[in-house]
């Protein structure tokens, strides 16, 4: 049986490129045509009616992953599991027991806790042993059979085992010695495992492995608990941040009065969020936070929560027009933001963006748009998009995955049983709206990884989000801020003085100390289609590694305001130094013993955060960069080097996990 394209992984791209085949000579100038029309629902309504997109069409069926709950179905579809399992087909069996699993209503809890373990038995000879152990826990919770239940904690310690993880193997046969008290085995049968799981136990407590791989994931254990208590946090936006606006530079953010190093000035809560399938398994996708004790969506089985208030908050936002709908989108090879953009609308019903398009397009002021209720639709959908910009062929590539994302929409009863047709156009014109500036106003949310033993860390991308007050912040390649994550919810903290009056601006990837002017204005220009003016692309600012080391950058002190840089070589025996740009002298002596005092704040900072002790670690740094910035000009290596310290401590105070 050939498989449908639906199944097939990265299948979007085929059906594009196929679509384009079946088109041959008429789709360019078909599509060049997308130019003449200035409204997102004229460019769906045209691309509709081309022959050759409903031609392909055929090619882009979406069902859900499930045909709906129903107890006889999932326990004839476990029939042809287990036929499976005993056939030896592993996979065959793994696919029919989570169909099965996904038919179950949610009532049916005796039966669904069955069926996992059955899942976690196949699972098991497939080898996938992480997978195993979340169902042995999901059947476990849902309150798997006592006389039965050491058959899990069994299976539980051979995964362990498999995994290399001694003390949890312990643990699990020791369940497993306890939990045939209850079962209904023959004695002989009970002395034989009894003996097998002893015999485990001594010779892994003997292993010295044991005892460090327990003291090891004792501190992990501290890490994940502080991690998954992470308060309900408080959303905030400084009376220091006004957003403004520039003919050039559209809307940004300006600092209203000076800001302090170190300074909180955002906190904010996504509008929208996704978690990238790789953390499916491991992080809770609605507060990204790792999942300890997974819980299962009670619709389907697409995806997990780390507890039942997560699980039940996001029931109510989105889950429902996702169910069965989200391993379609994984396989179909489209990027985060598309899932994004189709979770915007699974938020909320159809009813409400009917009723709010036509006031869409009705300009609002930043102050009128930050003031809007916070799940408001026009907070993202006023954001920048430039569709002014679009060449037809980016359009048409748009109009076709709001099409694929609409149709997942329908599949899963979001227009209803008799979808009208004008109803579904209007929401694919927002989904290709949403398309448009999720673009460019999505930020990555991060994970820091931490490897204790080396002392490595790294940040690492673990899914997608828009914070419609962040997405207002420009770009530059010297930002004046950091951001961190505590699960999704974002913390936008300065790393260095910013005056009055002055832009606010974080970064969009390229830094100067890392990336050279060239590649930063390309990638700016590729990704943000801007051309990036900042202090560092203007003046060409060397690279970290080039920075200068024998001249040390003085500000001009003179009282009116001259703001040169007095440049000076170390060695310089005059205190007294004139000023090439206004004449005036100044008294360098008050620098050089900056100059001498951060190389001990330095050390005692550096000292701190390698204990761990971020907070004062913190301290120290921003105590650092307000000396040093009175008196010295940037860019100079100590400078740079404070502020990469600043912004460790800062993301040490976010997502961490500590590896080893
Ligand atoms: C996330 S938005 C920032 C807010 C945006 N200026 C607005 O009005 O909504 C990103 C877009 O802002 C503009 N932008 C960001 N940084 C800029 C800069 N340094 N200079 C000029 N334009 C910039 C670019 O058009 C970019 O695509």
């Amino acid at each position: 049986m050939k498989t449908p394209l639906s199944q097939k992984m990265g299948f979007f791209a085929e059906y594009y490129l196929k679509l384009k085949e079946q088109a041959g000579a008429t789709c360019e100038a078909d599509i060049s045509k997308l130019s003449g029309f200035s409204e997102d629902e004229e460019r769906v309504a045209y691309v509709d009616q081309l022959d050759w997109v409903q031609a392909g069409d055929a090619n882009l069926l979406v069902r859900p992953e499930f045909d709906g709950k129903s107890a006889l179905l999932a326990a004839e579809i476990k029939e042809r599991a287990t036929a499976a399992f005993k056939g030896k087909k592993w996979l065959e069996a793994m696919v029919l027991y989570t169909r099965s699993y996904m038919s179950l209503p949610n009532e049916n809890v005796a039966e669904i806790r069955i069926v996992l373990a059955n899942r976690s038995a196949t699972l098991y000879h497939m080898q996938k042993y992480k997978e195993c152990l979340i169902d042995i826990r999901r059947a476990i919770d849902l309150g798997y059979p006592k006389d039965l239940i050491y058959k899990l904690y069994e299976r539980r310690a051979r995964c362990y085992m498999a995994l290399k993880d001694y003390p949890h193997t312990i643990e699990a046969f020791k369940k497993c010695i306890t939990a045939m008290d209850d079962s209904a085995l023959t004695s002989d049968k009970k002395s034989k495992l009894n003996l097998d799981a002893m015999t485990m136990i001594k010779m892994l407590l003997q292993d010295p492995r044991t005892a460090k791989q327990a003291a090891k994931q004792q501190k992990q254990k501290v890490a994940l608990d502080q991690a998954t208590a992470l308060p309900a946090e408080k959303e905030y936006v400084s009376p220091l941040v006004r957003i403004d606006r520039s003919p050039q530079e559209g809307r940004f953010a300006r600092a209203a009065a000076d800001v302090k190093a170190g300074e909180e000035l955002l906190v904010e809560r996504p509008f929208v969020s996704v978690l990238l399938e790789k953390f499916a398994k491991s992080h809770c996708e609605n507060c990204f936070v790792r999942s300890v004790v997974p819980v299962a969506c009670p619709r389907c089985a697409d995806v997990i929560y780390c507890s039942e208030q997560c699980r039940d908050e996001a029931a109510k936002k989105y889950h429902k027009y996702e169910c069965g709908i989200v391993p379609t989108i994984w396989r179909s090879g489209a990027s985060i933001n598309n899932h994004i953009a189709l979770r915007i609308f699974a938020s909320k019903p159809l009813e409400y963006f009917l009723q709010l398009k036509p006031t869409i397009d009705k300009e609002l002021s930043p102050e009128e748009l930050l003031s809007l209720p916070k799940d408001d639709f026009r907070r993202v959908a006023q954001l920048e998009r430039h569709q002014n910009k679009r060449p037809p062929s980016n359009f048409f590539q748009h109009v076709l995955m709001a099409r694929f994302l609409t149709k997942c929409l329908q599949a899963s009863g979001y227009f209803g049983p008799e979808p009208k047709p004008e109803q579904v156009r209007a929401i694919c014109s927002l989904v290709l709206r949403s398309l448009q500036f999720i673009q460019f106003n999505t930020h990555e949310v991060a994970e820091l990884h931490k490897f204790s033993s080396t002392g490595r860390e790294k940040s690492i991308f673990i899914g997608g989000a828009i914070y419609p007050t962040l997405a207002l912040f420009n770009h530059s390649c010297d930002p004046g801020v950091v951001r961190y994550f505590r699960g999704t919810t974002i913390h936008i903290n300065s790393v260095r003085p910013i005056e009055a009056g002055l832009p606010i601006n974080e970064n969009y990837g390229p830094i100067y100390t890392q990336d050279k002017r060239e590649e930063r204005q390309a990638k700016m220009k590729e990704l943000y289609w801007f051309e990036c003016c900042c202090d560092a692309c203007i003046d060409n600012w060397p690279l970290f590694e080039d920075l200068p080391r024998d001249v040390i950058r003085f500000r001009c002190e003179a009282p009116n305001n001259c703001a040169a840089v007095i440049e000076v070589p170390p060695s310089c025996n005059d205190f007294m130094v004139k000023c090439v740009t206004c004449g005036e002298v100044t008294n360098i002596l008050k620098g050089l013993k900056v100059m001498q005092d951060t190389e001990m704040m330095t050390r005692t900072g550096k000292r701190l955060y390698e204990t761990g002790d971020y907070a004062k670690a913190l301290q120290k740094f921003i105590d650092l960069i307000r000396i040093m910035y009175d008196v010295l000009a940037p860019p100079f290596p100590d400078f740079c080097e404070s502020q990469q310290h600043l912004k460790d401590c800062f993301l040490n105070l976010g997502n961490v996990y500590n590896l080893d």
